[in-house]
């Protein structure tokens, strides 16, 4: 499956794309081959492996089987963030250590950690996950939390994967969930994607738009087998997010696998929202946000018939975003200011935008139902409602009004605020 994206050449978006990641071992015991991958293309080279301790307890065993003699460092921290001290620590350790190739062997926090460090360091990484949490594995975009604000930065691809499905089928149920969570928001992502290009002409793929529908698909065709997790049916699982990931690389952005789902779950995790569940996973928060985004998504696009018919101004205002924000950690309001100047709904092209509203429309209706979201999410025992998360409307309201300036990104949410299209203390329904 992987062999045949490896090189796309002469692609439709007028680029070729090239996958950074060249190997990909997806099976029961993918680990007993990674000696002969370090033989063929890393010979001679010294490795770390870096964990935390619960990927250490699930996969240092089967690695030590296979690399007898490898060098281990294990993340510690009473919840392990991708931040300052995370990324020091590795960058310390394989600096005095003399290390030159690095193996990220956990979930999403470790991969990421890993790449960033590899890409400032300019090592190779091989990516060994060891649950099917995120469908971050192969990208090369790194979600960090830098001065307490998540912020996504260039990283390294890994130039393997070596995904032991023996390994991450024994993972919690919770992260597979979490997993499925996160390839939903594809649907989403990709429909604002879709919509981007049509009414502000942003670049688009739709070889790598296609792909990425092809991997939520998979997934979603298999939710009750993914649901049993045996190894076959979480290698479908596993396939997928590898996938999702690999379209990131293709395009060089997270555009394809980020939207205003992911917005909702990223302005979770650095606001101290009270008696929210901050251990809640990346995917359960998005899987909420997607279940929300697909039951508002149809009304937003139709929304956007009022630019065009009534003139309507755009009202993005900085200074009342800023107070929005004004109660959340420094560094959160000046990463808002930051990503959000100029604004990036100035780009909207209402000429394109009536021109091109049907097909809008069109897109908006491919868009599945909250409910059928809901009926995936549930047969993991995935969370689907913000309630789960210990929150509550009145904060869902606020979140809504405000998540989606944690990035510049061109999405109906953001368009309903940016044009007041909709008015969040009335209609949300609950
Ligand atoms: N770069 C990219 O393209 C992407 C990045 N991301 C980022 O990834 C992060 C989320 O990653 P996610 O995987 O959800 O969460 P974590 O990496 O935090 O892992 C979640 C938990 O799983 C534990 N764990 C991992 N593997 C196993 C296992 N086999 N058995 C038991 N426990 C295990 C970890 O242990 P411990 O507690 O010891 O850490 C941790 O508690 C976010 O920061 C998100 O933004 C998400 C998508 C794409
Ligand atoms: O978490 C990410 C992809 O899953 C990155 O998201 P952003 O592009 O919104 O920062």
């Amino acid at each position: 499956m992987f062999e045949e994206i490896l090189d796309v050449k002469g692609c439709a978006c007028g680029h070729n794309h090239t996958l950074k990641t060249r190997d990909y071992i997806v099976e029961r015991n993918a680990m007993e081959k990674l000696p002969a991958l370090l033989e063929k293309s890393f010979a001679g080279a010294k490795p770390l492996a870096v964990f935390d301790q619960n990927t250490y307890d699930a996969a240092y065993p089967k690695l030590k089987k296979a690399l007898p003699d490898i060098d281990t460092l294990i993340l510690t921290g009473e919840k392990i963030v991708p931040n300052e001290f995370q990324l020091d620590t590795v960058t310390q350790v394989l600096k005095t250590g003399g290390f030159d190739l690095l193996l990220a062997v956990g979930a999403g926090v470790i991969t990421d950690v890993t790449r960033y460090v590899a890409l400032k360091q300019d090592v190779p990484f091989i990516s060994v996950p060891t649950a099917a949490s995120v469908d971050g594995f192969v990208s090369d975009n790194a979600a960090l939390t830098l001065n307490g604000a998540k912020v996504t930065l260039p990283a390294k691809a890994p130039d393997a994967v070596v995904a032991d499905l023996e390994i991450i089928a024994a993972a919690p149920l919770k992260m597979t969930a979490s997993g499925v969570g996160d390839m939903l928001s594809k649907y989403i992502s990709v429909a604002d994607w879709k919509i981007g290009h049509l009414i502000t002409n942003e670049y688009y793929c739709p070889f790598v738009a296609d792909l990425t529908l092809k991997a939520v698909n998979i997934i979603v065709d298999n939710i009750e087998a993914i649901r049993k997790g045996d190894i076959e049916s979480i290698g479908t699982l596993m396939e997928g997010l590898l996938l999702s990931g690999i379209t990131i690389q293709m395009v060089g952005i997270t555009r394809p696998a980020s939207s205003f789902e992911h917005h909702f779950s990223h302005y979770l995790e650095v606001t101290p929202i009270e008696g929210i569940d901050h251990d809640a996973l990346h995917g359960e928060k998005v899987g909420i946000g997607t279940v929300n985004a697909a039951k508002y998504y149809p009304i937003f696009a139709e929304r956007l018939g009022r630019i065009f018919r009534e003139n309507l101004e755009n009202q993005f205002s900085m200074e009342r975003v800023k107070e929005y924000y004004s109660k959340y950690p420094q560094s959160v309001v000046e990463m808002v200011e930051k990503e959000n100047t100029p604004t990036i709904t100035g780009n909207l092209n209402v000429g394109l935008l009536r021109q091109n509203f049907d097909k809008v429309r069109q897109v908006a209706s491919e868009v599945p139902s909250s409910e059928k979201i809901v009926s995936t999410l549930r047969t993991v025992n995935g969370y689907t409602d913000y309630h789960q998360i210990g929150m509550t409307d009145e904060q869902f309201k606020e979140t809504m009004k405000i998540c989606c300036y944690i990035r510049n990104r061109f999405t109906l949410l953001r368009l309903m605020c940016d044009y007041r299209l909709f008015d969040f203390d009335k209609e949300l329904t609950f």
